[in-house]
């Protein structure tokens, strides 16, 4: 308890910085804990195809990590890799067999695809119920207009973090930097779902600072390392940090965040580091993703709190 004003102290959120690591790990052992009722009661193993064409190192790290934890969580795992020079058409058949195969639930196509091919087209032929990632034209309509949808996983962790940590979301204004199709467009869908004020920003946006500074919530997704700094920041704001970049730093290389952690830390009531904030979530809400594909393949209830 603080002794002057009695609130309660959340020790494990020391310094109001969010633990993702920590949380992305409960949410897989509630998708393992699913997964074995299925398993158990139904005998169904819920599937997740994951594509990747060409070897773009990175690309391979996160696909690999994606590999080892659908195995940690009881589901089967399906890699397939094609080569940098792969048609589009080879992709296509591809997609086409994992759409018509029944052990498969889930199908994740990592982006960024080679320059040859069309990710519209490519991301469009995957089945909507199978589309995981929530990229599909169709789950971009159903989230806009507020119907069941298959929602992206990192705005999906986003909205996580930030109803754990503030409940009711009602009427807080939400900035959101960024216009992506893959974080920054539903981003702003869930928080105005959720009654949020949201204001989405971009490079176009004039004096980001001052708009930023109006913000309850704060969703940096921008990829340019450390951009957002303290003194844009309202005092005891959430601010949530999608931002991956690998920066050098010496001789070395390092992960930073779209925001500037250490003069934003001071100021912020919440903020998630850069790494061990958004991205393990994203891996999280793609176990949980595929295992809400299942049930709905199967004509099963969805699990609660894994979806919204
Ligand atoms: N169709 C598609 N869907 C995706 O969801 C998708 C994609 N393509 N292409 C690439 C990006 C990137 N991405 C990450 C997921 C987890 C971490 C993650 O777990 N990061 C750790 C650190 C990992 C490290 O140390 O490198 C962290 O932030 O703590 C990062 C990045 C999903 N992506």
């Amino acid at each position: 308890m603080d002794s002057q004003t009695g609130a309660k102290v959340d020790a494990g959120s020391r310094a109001g910085i969010i633990d993702g690591k920590a949380f992305a790990a409960g949410v897989r052992a509630d998708v393992a804990r699913h997964v074995a009722r299925l398993k158990s009661d139904h005998g169904i193993i819920p599937g997740l195809a994951v594509v990747l064409v060409g070897t773009d190192p990175a690309s391979e790290v996160y696909v690999r990590n994606k590999g080892i934890q659908t195995r940690e969580a009881g589901m089967q795992s399906f890699e397939h890799k094609l080569s940098e020079t792969a048609s589009q058409d080879e992709l296509m058949a591809l997609i086409a067999r994992l759409n018509a195969d029944p052990a498969v639930h889930g199908i994740l196509v990592q982006l960024p695809l080679p320059r040859h091919m069309d990710a519209d087209a490519v991301i469009n032929a995957i089945d909507p119920a199978k589309d995981v990632d929530g990229f599909h034209v169709l789950n971009v309509g159903l989230l806009g207009t507020g119907q069941k949808a298959m929602v992206p996983c990192t705005p999906l962790g986003c909205l996580m973090l930030l109803r754990d940590r503030l409940g009711d979301l009602s009427g807080l204004n939400a900035v959101v930097i960024g216009r992506s199709n893959i974080v920054g467009k539903p981003m702003a869908q869930l928080l105005l779902r959720e009654s949020c004020t949201v204001t989405v920003a971009h490079s176009r946006t004039r004096d980001l600072a001052a708009v930023c500074r109006g913000a309850d919530i704060l969703v940096a997704a921008v990829g340019r390392p450390r951009m957002i700094r303290g003194d844009w920041i309202k005092p005891g704001a959430t601010v949530i940090d999608v931002g991956i970049n690998r920066i050098a730093e010496g001789d070395r290389t390092r992960l930073v965040g779209d925001v500037d952690f250490d003069s934003a830390v001071g100021v912020a009531g919440a903020i998630t580091p850069v790494p061990g904030g958004v991205g393990p979530m994203t891996i999280a809400c793609l176990l949980a993703n595929t295992l809400t594909a299942c049930c709905r393949a199967n004509g099963l209830a969805e699990p609660e709190g894994l979806t919204v």
